[in-house]
């Protein structure tokens, strides 16, 4: 039986043909940096990354949103983007799974490059981007439907899956409403059950649980957990460092366009108490004035 992620039949073609020696090409903080191979297990032989950026630049205009970055992500682990707003998370991922052109830098995902042969990435990747566009009038289970045939899925198969995921996603009961009557977090649901539906080799989330209840933020995770231990890899942008400290094996930390840390979770963290104050510190954000200045709030009315 073909399960929900059953793994049997995912396409191994992109994990062949990459270098085995992964170079360290962090931008700054490099102290804290770790190459895949140190996250894989230090001596075991490493995995190709899931995700190799080189030199990566997107301006809009006089913004300059992505400055040239490099990042080489672990192939099935749990990555985290994590980076205040505006640091250039969600241009980084529109870059990297192919929806947006970079005006420099080169990206290859499991092994293909995704601007030279984007139909051999496409087939490999499940997107949830930002601002989720859905057909409106269509159920979730037609959505499902349509999303299985468009990959080219056997028919029977795509009854199958959709089926699984919208039972495990805890839409069955919804199956037939139009995705236009859908809540934030169900939106959010059936679009993660479209990105699963081929079981790809990474999927790509920008802020899977904003807007998701705490039960479904546990039920997302649960399968997403299920899929990297498969083999699988998640690369998710949150601002969550909660959610990130207790989900991800990976982080790298983005900000102002850069990347100031990548590596595995410990390293990036050091020696600070928790993600979120080493984070704060590699955002420059320590100290930062609280709202002291505004002494007029909470003043005489
Ligand atoms: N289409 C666009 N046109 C002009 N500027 C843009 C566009 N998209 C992004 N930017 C700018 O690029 C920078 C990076 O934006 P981006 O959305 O990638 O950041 P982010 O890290 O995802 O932020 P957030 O966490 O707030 O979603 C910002 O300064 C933003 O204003």
């Amino acid at each position: 039986m073909v399960g929900l992620l059953d793994t049997s039949k995912r396409d191994t073609e992109g994990q062949c043909g990459m270098p085995e020696h992964v170079p360290d090409r962090t931008a700054e903080r490099t102290e804290r940096a770790a190459t895949p191979e140190a996250a894989a297990g230090g001596a075991r032989t490493a995995a190709p990354p899931a995700v190799r950026v080189e030199g990566l630049w997107k301006t809009f205009g006089e913004q300059v949103a992505v400055a040239g970055i490099d990042l080489d992500l672990p192939a099935g682990q749990f990555v985290g983007l994590v980076g205040p707003n505006g640091a250039g998370k969600t241009t980084t991922l529109s870059m990297v799974t192919g929806l947006l052109r970079p005006d420099m830098g080169r990206v290859q995902v499991a092994g293909h490059d995704v601007w030279g042969d984007p139909a051999a990435v496409k087939a490999r990747i499940g997107v949830l981007p930002e601002g989720l566009r859905l057909f409106e009038r269509l159920s979730g289970r037609e959505l499902l439907g349509y999303t299985g045939r468009l990959r080219g899925l056997p028919g029977d198969e795509v009854d199958k899956r959709a089926t699984q995921l919208l039972d495990v996603l805890d839409l069955a009961g919804s199956q037939h409403k139009l995705v236009v009557d859908y809540s934030t977090g169900m939106r959010k649901k059936i679009g993660l059950a479209a990105a699963l539906l081929h079981n790809p080799e990474v999927l790509f989330l920008d802020e899977p649980f904003e807007g998701v209840d705490p039960v479904s933020a546990q039920t997302i995770r649960g399968v997403l957990e299920r899929y990297t231990a498969s083999g699988a890899t998640v690369v998710f942008s949150s601002h969550v460092m909660e959610l990130v400290e207790s989900l991800c094996d990976w982080v790298a930390v983005m900000a102002a366009g850069r990347i100031r840390a990548q590596g595995t979770l410990a390293e990036v963290r050091g020696d600070a108490p928790s993600l979120q104050s080493a984070f704060l510190e590699l955002v420059g954000a320590q100290g930062r004035d609280t709202g002291e200045s505004l002494d007029w709030l909470g003043g005489a009315r």
